[in-house]
């Protein structure tokens, strides 16, 4: 089943300075879509549309069919929960005067009469944060600390938490591992693929490093400039007939 899609999205800033341009692609139910480019090519201004937070200029955007981006924020509600986001910089996502387990209850306190909780069974709120822990591998007295007491992958993998605590369809994944070390950027992609298995979540993973996406996605898109430059299975990667620009990306990990 197709989750969300993006049917020729244009998007101009500052009256006409052209962001993105007729950008369309689909992403397929338990798949993890990679979106790779250079920094400043229009990724997170896609990602931030896809989320309703930025208005697109021409296009259509749907979730399971329904076309999103004309609605008011009343009647987006009952789809923001199925799109959820985790960025790149976690200190920023986290309120920094909110114990963890706190900022983990917010999200389910806002649409827990939407959600049917088939991965977390909340019979109290310490179990239901204990739970979320134990799935983002984190021990369970973490929750309370607050968001200066945690390491950035810590604080990256509460973010993480909070993402699929409302159990999403989808989770636009923007650079998620760009401010961690080495190691914690691979323990944290490692959980991230774990729980798209496990949870039966689809990704729309964004990143600048073609090696990260390919080891996270089934399929991946090349964007340039605003525009996606070719879009393939992951194992035709390296077939004959990529965009010469994708051959440029793949040059730069050989
Ligand atoms: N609100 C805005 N006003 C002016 N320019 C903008 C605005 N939003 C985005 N841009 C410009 O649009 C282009 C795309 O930015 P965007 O952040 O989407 O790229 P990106 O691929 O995510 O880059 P990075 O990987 O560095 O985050 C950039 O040139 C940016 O300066």
């Amino acid at each position: 089943m197709t989750l969300l899609e993006a049917e020729n999205i244009y998007k101009t800033v500052d009256k006409d300075i052209s962001v993105l341009q007729d950008v369309s692609f689909s992403l397929q139910e338990r798949a993890c879509l990679g979106l790779v480019g250079e920094s400043g090519c229009g990724k997170s201004t896609l990602a931030r549309c896809l989320l309703q937070i930025d208005a697109i200029d021409q296009g259509r955007i749907l979730f399971k069919g329904t076309p999103l981006h004309y609605k008011s924020e009343r009647q987006l509600k009952p789809y923001r929960r199925h799109i959820q986001a985790v960025f790149q910089n976690p200190t920023a996502a986290l309120n920094p005067k909110l114990k963890i387990k706190d900022s983990l209850l917010d999200p389910y306190l806002h649409y827990r009469n939407q959600v049917e909780f088939k991965h977390f069974h909340a019979t109290n709120s310490r179990k239901f944060v204990a739970q979320l822990l134990e799935a983002v591998e984190l021990p369970a007295d973490l929750g309370n600390r607050y968001p200066h007491e945690l390491s950035g992958g810590q604080k990256q993998r509460v973010t993480i938490a909070r993402a699929i605590s409302i159990e999403p369809a989808v989770i636009i994944l923007d650079e998620p591992t760009a401010s961690l070390d080495v190691l914690s950027q691979e323990s944290v992609l490692r959980l991230l693929d774990g729980l798209r298995e496990q949870l039966g979540v689809s990704y729309l993973f964004i990143s600048h490093d073609l090696a990260a996406v390919y080891s996270m996605s089934t399929s991946i898109m090349v964007m340039r400039q605003g525009m996606i430059v070719d879009q393939f299975d992951k194992e035709d990667l390296f077939a004959p007939d990529r965009h010469p620009y994708t051959r440029e990306l793949i040059a730069m990990f050989e």
